[in-house]
């Protein structure tokens, strides 16, 4: 797992599109991010366990895993939103990276994410999704109660989601 500045440069949301600016674990962590690279299955249910995670499902997110919707998943996860729930992604196979919102809310911050990665979504956090040149992602998605994926994409309404203004509170330094 690594991350950096997004350069926000037009082009293929798939190419790593590196700053050269990169971002430590400890500024991850601050967002409410929690990484922990390169864990093996045991710790996952370890952590599961401990923040009483119900329910889990696993995506195969390719052409192939997801057939006709590919495109619109792809597309609603490259949409910036929020989830009103903890959630929890560890990658089996493959590879992709999750942007989530630097503290100034202005620039994006990209996660390169590969097998025996787990990163921790707090509720409320704006991110988005999406493949690299791989094109390939298998990931096990663990979900506190039912294994639901509902985005709140991001409008002046979700700015005012309690659970966006509650992520607000919890990061301000
Ligand atoms: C790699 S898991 C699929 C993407 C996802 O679950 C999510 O929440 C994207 O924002
Ligand atoms: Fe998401």
């Amino acid at each position: 797992m690594k991350a950096w500045i997004y350069d926000d440069i037009e082009g293929d949301q798939r190419e790593p599109h590196n700053s050269g600016e990169s971002v430590s674990f400890e500024t991850l962590e601050k967002l409410g991010l929690l990484p922990h690279p390169n864990i093996e299955m045991d710790k996952v249910e370890e952590i599961a366990k401990e923040r009483v995670y119900r329910n889990r499902d696993e995506i195969n997110v390719s052409r192939e895993g997801l057939g006709a919707v590919y495109e619109q998943k792809l597309k609603g996860f490259f949409t910036e939103h929020l989830h009103e729930d903890e959630e929890i992604r560890y990658i089996k196979d493959g590879s992709g990276y999750f942007d989530v919102r630097d503290s100034t809310d202005a620039r994006w911050i990209r996660v390169a994410v590969e097998p025996k990665d787990l990163i921790i979504l707090p509720p409320g956090i704006y991110h988005r999704f999406t493949l690299d040149t791989g094109d390939y992602v298998k990931a096990l998605r663990l979900f506190k109660d039912e294994p639901k994926w509902v985005p709140h994409d991001r409008s002046a309404e979700t700015d005012k989601n309690p659970f966006r203004q509650e992520y607000l509170q919890a990061v301000k330094a």
